[in-house]
C-alpha cells in the first residue's frame, strides 16, 4: 500500500482573500467548547503538569492532563472551583474504573476524558467507553485511542467515542516501530487521511509533528486537533528535569511507555531524550498561531477549515 508522511507533502497555494493574516481565524470547536488553536500538548508527564494545564485552560487552549502519578479527583476539583475546563486521561485498569466512579460519586463530571492506551483498537477500550457513559451519561466528551486504521476508527465511534486519536508509533521518543514492527511511524499523515475518511466524528492526529507547517498539513488531511509532544516539551513551563550538557541547558523528555515513566522494564516502547531549553510555551503557541494564520491565507481562506480545500503535491525526492 502506498503511503506518505509530513515531509513528503507540500500544500498548493490559492489566491489570498485577506488584507492581513490577522484576519485568519485559527479557532476550532471540539464538543461543546471552542478553543483558540487546533493543537494540544501531549498528555505526557514531561510535557504537561497541573499548573501548565491550568494556564492553558485560562488562555482558552485545549489541554489533556496526563494520567501518571497524579490525584485526578483533586485536579478536577481544583479546575472546577476556578470554572476552568476539565480534561483528564484514564487507562483501562481497575484503578481507572474506580477513578471514574469516584468522580461521579462526587459529582465531578469532567468535560473531556481521554482513554489513553497504546493499542486503542481493543475490547478494553470498548468496556471503558461503556463504563464512562454509564457513569457520566453524555455530559463527558470521550476521546479514545490510539489507533491507526479506518476500521479501528469505525469501531471506536460505534462503541461511543466522540473523537478518536490517531497515531501508533510516529512519536519522537517512540520505539514501537522498532520493537514490534507495527505502527504508523513513517506514514502518519496517510493514516490521518485514511482514518479521517472513515470518521464521522473528529480525529486527533497524534505524534510526528516536527515543524509548525505540519499542523496545517494535518488539518488538510482531516484532523480536527493535533496532539504534539516534543515540539511543546523543554519550555520554561515544561515539567521535565533540567540537565546541563557542555554548558547548555536541556530538559528531559521521555515516552509514557519508557522505563523512566513506567518505573519498570516491562513492555517498554518508549525512550528518553533531552531537548535544548527554549523560551515560554506561550511564545511557541503564539508563533504557531501566526504560522497557522499564514497557512490559512495561503489556502485562500480566512478560517481554519479552508485549509481542507487546497490541493497538494507529493514530492518526488521524498521517501514516498
Ligand atoms: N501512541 C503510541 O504510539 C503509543 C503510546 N504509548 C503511551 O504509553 C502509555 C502506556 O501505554 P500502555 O502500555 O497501553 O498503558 P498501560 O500500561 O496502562 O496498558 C493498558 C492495558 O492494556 C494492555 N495492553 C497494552 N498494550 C497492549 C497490547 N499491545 N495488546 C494487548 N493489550 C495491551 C496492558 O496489559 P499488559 O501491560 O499486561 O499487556 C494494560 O492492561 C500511554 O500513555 C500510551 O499512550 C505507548 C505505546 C505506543
Ligand atoms: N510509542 C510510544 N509513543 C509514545 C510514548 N509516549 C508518548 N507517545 C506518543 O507520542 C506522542 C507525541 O509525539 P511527538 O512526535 O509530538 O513527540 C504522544 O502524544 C503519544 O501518542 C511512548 O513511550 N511510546
Amino acid at each position: 500500500m502506498k503511503a506518505f508522511d509530513y515531509e513528503d507533502i507540500q500544500l498548493i497555494p490559492e489566491m489570498c482573500i485577506v488584507k492581513s493574516r490577522g484576519e485568519c481565524d485559527t479557532s476550532i470547536k471540539l464538543g461543546k467548547h471552542t478553543f483558540k488553536m487546533p493543537v494540544v500538548p501531549a498528555n505526557m508527564a514531561t510535557v504537561v503538569n497541573e499548573e501548565l494545564c491550568e494556564r492553558l485552560a485560562e488562555r482558552n487552549y485545549f489541554y489533556v492532563m496526563h494520567r501518571f502519578n497524579i490525584d485526578v479527583i483533586n485536579f478536577v476539583k481544583k479546575m472546577k472551583a476556578k470554572s476552568l475546563i476539565t480534561s483528564i486521561s484514564v487507562g483501562v485498569k481497575t484503578g481507572d474504573y474506580e477513578i471514574v466512579k469516584d468522580l461521579k460519586a462526587q459529582n465531578l463530571i469532567p468535560d473531556y476524558i481521554t482513554i489513553d492506551i497504546a493499542h486503542g483498537h481493543s475490547l478494553a477500550v470498548r468496556d471503558m467507553i461503556q463504563h464512562i457513559r454509564q457513569q457520566m451519561g453524555d455530559q463527558t466528551f470521550i476521546i479514545a485511542g490510539n489507533v491507526g486504521t479506518p476500521s479501528a476508527v469505525r469501531d471506536l465511534e460505534y462503541w461511543g467515542a466522540d473523537a478518536t486519536k490517531v497515531g501508533i508509533g510516529p512519536g519522537k521518543v517512540c520505539i514501537t516501530k522498532l520493537k514490534t514492527g507495527f505502527g504508523t511511524g513513517g506514514w502518519q499523515l496517510s493514516a490521518v487521511k485514511w482514518c479521517s475518511k472513515a470518521a464521522t466524528k473528529p480525529i486527533i492526529a497524534d505524534g510526528g509533528i516536527r515543524v509548525n507547517g505540519d499542523v496545517a498539513k494535518s488539518i488538510r488531511f482531516g484532523a480536527t486537533i493535533v496532539m504534539i509532544g516534543s515540539l511543546f516539551a523543554a519550555h520554561a513551563e515544561s515539567p521535565g528535569n533540567t540537565v546541563e550538557i557542555d554548558g547548555e541547558l536541556y530538559k528531559e523528555f521521555f515516552g509514557s511507555a519508557s522505563e523512566f515513566n513506567k518505573g519498570e522494564k516491562r513492555y517498554v516502547e518508549g525512550r528518553k531524550d533531552v531537548i535544548k531549553i527554549r523560551g515560554s510555551i506561550f511564545e511557541t503557541l503564539t508563533e504557531m498561531e501566526q504560522d497557522l494564520q499564514s497557512s490559512i491565507s495561503y489556502a485562500g481562506g480566512n478560517k481554519l477549515l479552508d485549509i481542507r480545500k487546497v490541493d497538494y503535491v507529493i514530492l518526488k525526492d521524498s521517501n514516498f
